[in-house]
């Protein structure tokens, strides 16, 4: 886990830009504040408490200044046992509060997150990997739980312990205290940078062991090409390197951790012993002494702990910058459709008027020219033409996942813009050519097209699909588990899903991807005669690849290099010297052959 968050989030140096853009994160922390501030006072006491206690375990071995309450007991020493008891407590209390508000903040955040992310426009997808994107929602928050639990905490308790300590360091003995001061934290720093420089090669010696493990697995799971090529000399020479090389490096690495455990030795023991033999010849009293050693041990220990807060300060902030990033960007305009109004309830007329159009992502590369057709109320319209004619790019337009370049696209002759986007959405349904299913089970897939749709609604929608035939087979029925562990459905099985799902939706306006991979013939007769059921009564947009299913068609619209070549029926087009016709020889031969 930490590694993928090491990955994921890149250091940066904090700069006052960032430190503000964090402080937006506190919007979320808001509702729970009086949680967080009694959590911080608990820590305020606590690390209070945290600091008599060097001054009483001091007293502890005074012998002048234990004032026996009773006999065998020591006044120091029921101190010490009340800080103890006192200082769990509020640790506990802190804790658990700290817990409690990061949880419900960070729930928060995934859920404002997520919901922001899943309303963005098309155009944010096309541009971003989806590891990327989900990684933002696990890692970076785990990071930011990390900050708000832990490491804010920290950062709080060793600026205590350091203010106060010195504090208290130099109303005992302002000599020795600047002594220290002098030795100690330089010692502190110095092991720190020498500790992370050591844990870098470790890493790196990770990294090579991986790599030679690479070989391993990749030899034993293609051990039928390494002999078939007789390879086991070269793969055994590459691993042989792979383990060398680590070798060499954790050997470099071993030099550098000999010498740190040298330096813990004499710089840090030797810093305290100069500052104890210091203390002595200054006359200072044992106790007193044992009080400032161990002052000194718990600053040296928070100034040595402040390097680590850093680190991770600097994670969470790059993390943030990371997730209001996407809270920035603009989300579609979409509202739950709880009933379409009757403006814009669609008829099913569709037309294009000089629609020309290139994806954002390749402002250069015109996929669109002015094109214009109509498309009346009920009609069953086709679309073909060669691969990358710009048939989906049709269909992604009248979803609206992207906007026309210039011209306009009308629906019952009304600006498409004009209608809500999610009222307009709703009246269309894609039975697409991949289709494809969700992990649970098949009712859950075929109520995507009506969420909350009624076992019943779904039987229908499945027999009008020809799909209950064969879900009825399964022994558990619409509740059979698809996807992963469950069965796999064949590709005509999952194109009946998706068209039972359309038939839930109801749509006005059909929009039908014809699947290329070319199902059996009884498997295509099922969902061809599914298809023409469907259609029924409704306006049907087909992108068609197999041309011998769109001769019924009330209109075939022939495109090439996103330019309208030839519209017409099948009888007029074949009876041209055109695209269509050449199209359908090809076809003719190719099935023929
Ligand atoms: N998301 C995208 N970003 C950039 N260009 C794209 C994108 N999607 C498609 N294109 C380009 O747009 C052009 C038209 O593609 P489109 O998918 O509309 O063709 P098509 O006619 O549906 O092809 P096919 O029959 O192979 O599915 C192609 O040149 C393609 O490279």
């Amino acid at each position: 886990m930490q590694n993928d968050i090491t990955a994921t989030s890149p250091k940066q140096p904090i700069k006052v830009a960032s430190l503000k853009k964090t402080f937006r994160l506190f919007r979320y922390v808001k509702p729970y504040w009086p949680q967080f501030a009694l959590g911080l006072l608990f820590l305020l006491i606590s690390s209070l408490a945290g600091l008599a206690f060097p001054k009483l375990l001091g007293n502890l071995v005074d012998p002048s200044s234990s004032t026996s309450l009773v006999k065998g007991m020591n006044k120091a020493g029921v101190m010490l046992i009340a800080v103890l008891i006192g200082q769990s407590i509020f640790s506990f209390f802190r804790i658990v509060l700290f817990v409690n508000v990061t949880e419900k903040t960070l729930a928060t955040l995934r859920q404002t997150i997520y919901s922001h992310l899943i309303r963005l426009p098309m155009k944010f997808f096309l541009e971003r990997r989806v590891g990327e994107l989900s990684s933002r929602i696990s890692s970076d928050i785990s990071l930011l739980q990390e900050t708000f639990t832990t490491t804010l905490a920290e950062f709080i308790r060793q600026m205590i312990i350091i203010v106060g300590g010195v504090v208290i360091l130099l109303i005992t003995s302002p000599q020795l205290t600047a002594f220290m001061l002098a030795i100690l934290p330089l010692m502190m720093i110095v092991a720190v940078v020498f500790g992370k420089f050591i844990r870098r090669f470790s890493k790196q010696v990770q990294e090579q062991v991986a790599a030679s493990n690479t070989v391993v697995e990749e030899t034993l799971q293609g051990i039928l090409n390494v002999k078939a090529f007789a390879n086991e000399f070269f793969e055994i020479a590459r691993y042989k390197q792979r383990t060398n090389e680590a070798a060499r490096i954790g050997m470099k690495g071993g030099k550098f951790r000999g010498a740190f455990s040298s330096f813990i030795i004499m710089g840090i023991f030797g810093a305290l012993v100069a500052v104890i033999w210091r203390g002595v010849a200054i006359g200072m009293p044992t106790s007193a002494l044992l009080s400032f050693v161990l002052y000194s041990l718990f600053i040296g220990g928070s100034i040595a702990g402040l390097a680590e807060v850093y680190t991770n300060l600097q994670k969470s902030i790059g993390a943030t910058e990371h997730l209001l990033e996407i809270l920035d960007e603009p989300a579609e305009d979409i509202s739950p459709v709880t009933a379409i109004a009757p403006e814009n309830h669609l008829d099913g007329q569709i037309s294009f008027r000089n629609v020309s159009f290139h994806y954002p992502s390749r402002p250069d590369l015109t996929i669109m020219n002015d094109v214009s057709f109509d498309v009346y109320a009920d009609q069953k319209v086709a679309l073909v033409g060669p691969s990358g004619a710009g048939k989906s790019t049709i269909v992604s337009l009248l979803l609206r996942l992207y906007d026309p370049v210039n011209g306009n696209i009308l629906f019952d002759g009304k600006e498409s813009s004009s209608f809500p986007l999610s009222q307009l959405r709703s009246q269309m349904a894609v039975v697409p050519q991949d289709v494809f299913l969700f992990g649970g089970t098949i009712a859950e897939n075929i109520a995507y097209g009506k969420p909350g749709a009624t076992v019943e609604e779904m039987e229908a929608a499945a027999k009008q699909a020809n799909a209950w035939e064969f879900i009825q087979r399964f022994p558990l029925g619409l509740d059979t588990v698809v996807g992963e562990r469950g069965i796999q459905l064949s590709g005509g099985q999952r194109q009946r899903i998706a068209i039972a799902r359309a038939v839930l939706k109801n749509p006005r306006i059909l929009i039908l991807d014809e699947a290329t991979s070319a199902l059996d013939s009884e498997s295509e007769r099922l969902v061809q005669d599914a298809l023409d059921k469907l259609m029924e009564g409704r306006t049907s947009i087909v992108i068609a690849h197999r041309l011998a299913t769109v001769r019924e068609a009330d209109k075939i619209i022939v495109l090439d290099k996103g330019h309208i070549v030839e519209e017409g029926t099948h009888n007029e087009l074949i009876g041209q010297d055109g695209l269509y016709r050449t199209l359908s020889e090809m076809q003719f031969i190719a099935a023929s052959s």
